[in-house]
């Protein structure tokens, strides 16, 4: 459970003084995602969510995340927007760490997404990568290139322990990907972590998107290829090409991709897989037994990756090449 950093009732009470949210009611932790912790508030003006920024979050990113939930939301993106405190400021401070108040969006994530989801999930995709045209904030992706190798840095030593073979396996793997990384395809606001917990359905109508604390200036196709990863592979590790298709024809009907993209599409993947897979790796080797968070299996990471690397061309993934 991602709750990392506890609250009680007097601090979060003053805490909300601060702003126009209402009286509490009550608070509960929220038992899901492995970042930061969230808590669910109801008070006399509604629902609310509060986030108290942790360990991979850099405080003097929260401008550009808060920032960039305006922007998106202005633009007609269904996003959670943070809430101004009375002095104007969007962050806040509870229990010692960085806090935000944000709107509570409706809806559920889908534990077992169809093609017709995987769809709406590409065209939503797209939808943002156009609407955050024209914000004005930067911020480069932490985890690229550079950020894998300091990563991978942290974890190579032992990363045996976890299967025999990995560290000359993912030594060989970064040694490609840094020859082999595209240069010069679109760039733009990418999500960045767009997996299935971070899209809300109601039915079957993609209603928002959350969680936009990795989100960053990258190539737009990078965004798309983390998109196949996270929806379309799965619970055996087999590739779905009719979901493939679905996201990458949904994403292509609000802003068609480009040849040089599309031909890019398998060395992405192969890079957003080792991103997911390293981050995974590096929490499975350091989270302390006990800890009141579920770990996510790195492996699923290494076998996607193992997949993209036999993969010849985005046809495979669902797409016509020319
Ligand atoms: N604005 C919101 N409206 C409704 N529910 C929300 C909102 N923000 C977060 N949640 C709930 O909190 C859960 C965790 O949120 P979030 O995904 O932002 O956390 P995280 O720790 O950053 O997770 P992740 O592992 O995806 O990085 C979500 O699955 C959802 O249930
Ligand atoms: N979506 C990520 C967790 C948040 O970075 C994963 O599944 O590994």
């Amino acid at each position: 459970m991602a709750v990392y950093t506890d609250i009680n009732e007097v601090d979060l009470k003053a805490f909300l003084t601060q702003y126009d949210a209402g009286e509490l009611m009550s608070y509960k932790g929220i038992a899901e995602g492995v970042e930061n912790s969230n808590f669910l508030l109801h008070t006399t003006a509604g629902s609310l969510i509060l986030t108290l920024y942790e360990k991979r979050v850099e405080k003097s990113d929260l401008p550009f995340f808060l920032g960039l939930m305006h922007h998106l939301s202005s633009r007609g993106v269904n996003c959670p927007l943070p809430l101004p405190r009375h002095d104007g400021a969007l962050l806040g401070e509870l229990s010692g760490r960085p806090a935000a108040l944000i709107t509570f969006l409706e809806g559920m994530w889908l534990r077992k997404p169809e093609p017709a989801h995987c769809r709406e999930v590409g065209r939503a995709l797209a939808g943002m990568h156009i609407a955050s045209d024209g914000f004005a904030l930067r911020r480069a992706n932490a985890l690229s290139l550079d950020g894998w190798k300091t990563l991978w840095a942290k974890s190579a030593g032992r990363a045996d322990e976890v299967l025999s073979g990995l560290e000359e396996e993912i030594g060989a793997e970064l040694a490609f990907l840094e020859g082999a990384w595209p240069k010069g395809l679109p760039e733009g606001v990418i999500h960045a972590d767009l997996f299935p917990d971070n899209v809300f359905f109601l039915g079957d109508q993609l209603s928002g998107l959350i969680d936009f604390y990795f989100a960053c200036n990258d190539m737009l196709a990078y965004d798309v290829s983390i998109c196949l990863n996270a929806w379309c592979f799965e619970k055996d590790g087999s590739y779905n090409i009719t979901k493939g298709m679905a996201l990458l024809d949904g994403y292509n009907a609000v802003r068609p991709l480009s040849a040089a993209e599309i031909a890019a599409l398998p060395v992405l993947a192969r890079g957003s897989a080792l991103r997911f897979f390293l981050t995974r790796l590096y929490d499975w080797l350091t989270t302390p037994e006990g800890a009141l968070v579920v770990k996510k299996d790195p492996i699923e990471y290494l076998r996607k990756l193992r997949f993209h690397r036999q993969v010849a061309s985005a046809a495979e993934y669902g797409l016509e090449t020319a």
